[in-house]
């Protein structure tokens, strides 16, 4: 697997708010579900912040007038009040579940799709741990932050403006004592808010990382038994999950740091506004009722005031998520230009004119891996592409499909140039086996019929398809056609994969095909045997076939000969054999044990 990046954030400054107002879009189908359930919150709390006022209106009134039928009508007032506190909650809640969930489906299917559209260079760029971090635990985050944090910020905000303005119309000068602890809060949750978003960054960043380590270790498992690495693998583990174990509990410091601070200073507010309030009502300056009142408000505001920290925690962890999020669906996709061209419907087979490429993470230094490809594969024409092992024959082959773009020149099939086709039109064209075949969870019959676009195929193609590429043992597994392969599957041998991927080339009958030394793991009977029936395949298409043995190469009616980035010579392999002499050192035994691998 190459060395993949784990992207960490881009440089400069970051604004969390702007960071989460990017989620907009995608919240948008559900405001006015948002916006109710936040009205319903305002409403439950501010059936607690009435709960002081009837206290107060108890004491100083019924308790006071020892009226125990005034008691009773407050007492179910308060009770009213707290019924109708706790069902506001639950609406809330029935308002958003549903909702959110279907927000967070389609972030997910948002990511997905992009990640299937953009071009290999990236999926070669990021570890596949990072993508699926960001697809699974980022937006549970986000739902978890559209669910609660966002709507109890603005609820808790509002209930504590609207708790000071009750604190301040019953005493001012206690009112004044409570605010006292607002200003170095601030600055407080400002420094903690830079530093916590630092440490939610790389924590996020750390579990995208432990996730491909698990992933490489479950794919590789075969090689590290083989290699008895399994030791050096959980000390590779074990260091990154102690990384993040670090990170994590670096947060919680944090974390209890600002929650210390968020609850002790209101509580130290409280308690000297008791003071003041007792000396007040002794003095006659307050009515007891009006105390009570005033302190039950201070106490109700507790949880608004305290949930601060917790919050703006959730909401920078949060905001670190969409960023993390963003961060994929920014990067840009394929690309598509040229929708919709069509072939000019000349046959005229594969060329190359002056195609040149380099990928984007070459040193700088050196030369473009293919520089000034000129070759042309007739129609109807096998080609078989031969040169030294690393020369760049598969990434040659991966620019017909445009699994690369060509950094220069161009490349027409029938005419037409490949930056103008359509994707679509591309894959319906151009059909692709690749040396280390990929089988995906699902049955015979399905990995095989996916070949042929998203039309499918019918049975016989698939059973025509499997008999070319000598796919016997396919009725001999315990499903037959029905088996499950790949990942979750039944699992095959080598050239039991590669010949189900070259059925799966063939199956739609494509115009072009790319093969990209699709027998290298067939014995030379079975080889031989598959080479038989595929000459009927490739009498009616135009292809491309990277060859590293002579057998292969046999297939070809032409060979091109690919050396230092340039076709050096085209021709038949018995031309070649008499004019070039790399291609003799090639061909040659020395030659094959070379590129053999
Ligand atoms: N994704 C990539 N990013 C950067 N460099 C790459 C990438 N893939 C391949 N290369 C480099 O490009 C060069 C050509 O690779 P390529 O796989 O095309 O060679 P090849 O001729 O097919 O080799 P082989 O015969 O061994 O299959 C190699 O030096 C390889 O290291």
């Amino acid at each position: 697997m190459p060395e993949a990046t784990s992207d960490p954030a881009p440089p400069g400054p970051r604004s969390a708010v702007r960071s989460l107002l990017r989620l907009w879009p995608y919240v948008r189908p559900i405001r006015g579900r948002l916006a109710g359930s936040a009205v319903a919150a305002v409403l439950a709390s501010s059936m607690a912040l009435l709960i002081p006022l009837v206290l107060k209106w108890m004491v100083d009134g019924p308790v006071a007038d020892h009226d125990p039928s005034g008691v009773w009508l407050g007492g179910g007032v308060l009770l009213l009040l707290g019924l109708l506190e706790a069902g506001l909650f639950g609406l809330r809640r029935w308002l958003v579940a549903r909702p959110l969930a279907s927000v967070e489906a389609s972030m997910r299917s948002a990511l997905y799709g992009h990640l299937q559209r953009l071009p290999v260079a990236f999926h070669d760029r990021w570890a596949s741990g990072q993508l699926l971090s960001r697809a699974t635990m980022d937006l549970q985050i986000l739902r978890m932050f559209l669910a609660f944090p966002l709507v109890f910020l603005v609820v808790n905000g509002a209930a504590i403006v609207l708790g000071f303005a009750i604190l301040f119309s019953q005493a001012w000068t206690l009112g004044l004592v409570l605010l006292l602890p607002i200003v170095p809060l601030v600055i407080l949750c400002s420094v903690f808010e830079a530093r916590y978003s630092l440490a939610a960054r790389s924590a996020q960043d750390q579990a995208g990382d432990l996730a491909t380590v698990v992933e490489e270790s479950v794919l590789g498992v075969r090689i590290i038994k083989a290699f008895g690495r399994h030791r050096s693998q959980t000390e590779a583990f074990r260091a990154k999950a102690h990384g993040l174990r670090r990170t994590e509990l670096h947060k919680a410091r944090l974390l209890a740091d600002i929650w210390a601070l968020i609850m002790t200073l209101p509580e130290v507010a409280i308690g000297a506004a008791l003071i003041l309030g007792i000396m007040q009502v002794s003095d006659g300056e307050l009515s007891a009722g009006t105390l009570v009142a005033f302190l039950t408000t201070a106490l109700a505001l507790r949880w608004p005031v305290e949930s601060l920290g917790f919050l703006l925690a959730i909401s920078n962890e949060s905001a670190t998520a969409a960023d993390r999020f963003f961060e994929a669906i920014d990067a840009v996709e394929a690309d598509a230009s040229g929708l919709g061209a069509q072939p000019a419907g000349a046959l005229d087979g594969v060329r190359f004119e002056d195609v040149r490429f380099r990928y984007p993470d070459a040193p700088e230094n050196t030369p473009d891996l293919l520089h000034g490809i000129d070759l042309h594969i007739r129609p109807g024409e096998t080609m078989a592409l031969v040169g030294a092992t690393g020369c760049g024959k598969t990434t040659l082959t991966a620019l017909i499909p445009r699994l690369h773009d060509a950094t220069g020149g161009r490349i027409t099939l029938d005419g037409a140039d490949i930056a103008v086709l359509s994707r679509e039109r591309l894959r319906e064209l151009v059909a692709v086996a690749f040396e280390e075949p990929t089988l995906f969870s699902a049955t015979v019959r399905e990995n095989v019929a996916m070949g042929a676009g998203p039309g499918g195929a019918d049975e016989a193609a698939v059973l025509r398809a499997l008999d070319t590429a000598q796919c016997d043992f396919v009725a001999r597994l315990p499903h037959g056609l029905d088996t499950q392969v790949g990942e979750q599957g039944l699992s095959l041998s080598g050239g039991q994969r590669q010949r189900l991927a070259l059925a799966r080339a063939i199956v739609g009958s494509p115009a072009f095909l790319v093969l990209d030394d699709p027998l290298s793991a067939l014995d030379v009977h079975t080889e031989a045997l598959v080479e038989a029936a595929l000459r009927e395949v490739l009498a009616e298409t135009t292809a491309l076939v990277v060859a590293h043995r002579p057998s292969t190469v046999m297939l070809a009616d032409r060979v091109a000969l690919l050396s230092e980035g340039r076709i050096t010579a085209v021709g038949t392999h018995h031309e070649l054999l008499t004019e070039s002499a790399e291609y003799r050192h090639l061909m040659s035994g020395d030659s094959e044990r070379s590129m053999a691998r």
